[in-house]
């Protein structure tokens, strides 16, 4: 389990524009060394953020965008083209902007989709698509993923795991279907803390005052069906991109030395 680093950005629109180009230096380094990437999106303003700073990007198209493949954290199970489904907003943020391979592109069903509104059938599919994607080092679950992104909730939830419910104590399945989220949409599908953790590197994006509680529970002990973001830890690393509000309430101690 990599011991969480945490940089600490002046605000949120720098900790978007710094996160977008690290992601990029990421994603080029891995297709110089493996011919392709693989990295996970999660929704939110955090999350949004990131996408539109990285459409706007200078060095943008040092990615070869049709060697990356995307997956994605957790969706709002809503029909098809509903502007409140992390995909719609991928599209709108990043992704209708540059020249992906749609084969490469994993979206989770929606509520109109082949699985009507089954949302365990659909969230099974999905399990389904990450085992096909999954090499044979990876013990059969998921893909090697070079970057699992998750936005942090303020009430420490990540992807649409929420404190205390079902999918944060979920150890065995990869993708559950929610019901009852705290956060509307009430219905979603979530990756869990096991794929999470199968990362090699996961990010957790936090920026806002309303973000300050939750980063200072997840980082000073909280278990993780208390304060899910506390169990998202990447294989080499595990990365918190603050801004100064977010990072407001952390103990001195966990402050980075450099923004000190
Ligand atoms: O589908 C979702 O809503 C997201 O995946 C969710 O996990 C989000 O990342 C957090 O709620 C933070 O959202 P903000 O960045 O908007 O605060």
């Amino acid at each position: 389990m990599s011991t969480p680093q945490l940089v600490v950005h002046r605000d949120k629109e720098l900790m978007a524009q710094a996160a977008a180009a690290r992601l990029i230096t990421k994603i080029v380094d891995a297709q110089a060394s493996t011919g392709s990437a693989s990295v996970v999106l999660t929704g939110g303003r955090n999350g949004n953020g990131v996408l539109a700073a990285l459409a706007a990007a200078p060095a943008r198209d040092a990615v070869d965008w049709t060697r990356l493949d995307l997956w994605w954290g957790d969706e709002r199970f809503l029909p098809e083209g509903d502007p409140e489904r992390n995909i719609t907003q991928a599209r709108q943020a990043l992704l209708d902007s540059v020249p992906l391979d749609p084969k490469r592109v994993h979206i989770m069903p929606a509520s109109d989709g082949p699985y009507g509104t089954d949302v365990e059938a659909a969230a099974d599919a999905y399990a389904e698509e990450l085992a096909r994607a999954a090499g044979p080092e990876n013990h059969g679950a998921v893909p090697t993923f070079d970057v699992l992104m998750l936005g942090v909730g303020p009430d420490t939830h990540v992807a649409s795991l929420f404190p205390e419910h079902p999918g944060v104590r979920e150890t065995e399945r990869t993708v559950v279907g929610v019901h009852g989220s705290p956060k509307p949409p009430p219905t979603r599908i979530s990756l869990t803390l096991p794929a999470i953790r199968s990362a090699r590197e996961v990010w957790l994006l936090a920026a806002g005052e309303d973000k300050a509680n939750a980063v200072a529970m997840a980082l000073s002990g909280a278990g993780e069906v208390q304060a899910p973001a506390a169990g998202a830890h990447g294989r080499a690393r595990t990365l918190w991109l603050l801004d100064t509000a977010a990072a407001a309430q952390l103990p001195r101690s966990l402050y980075p030395p450099a923004s000190a």
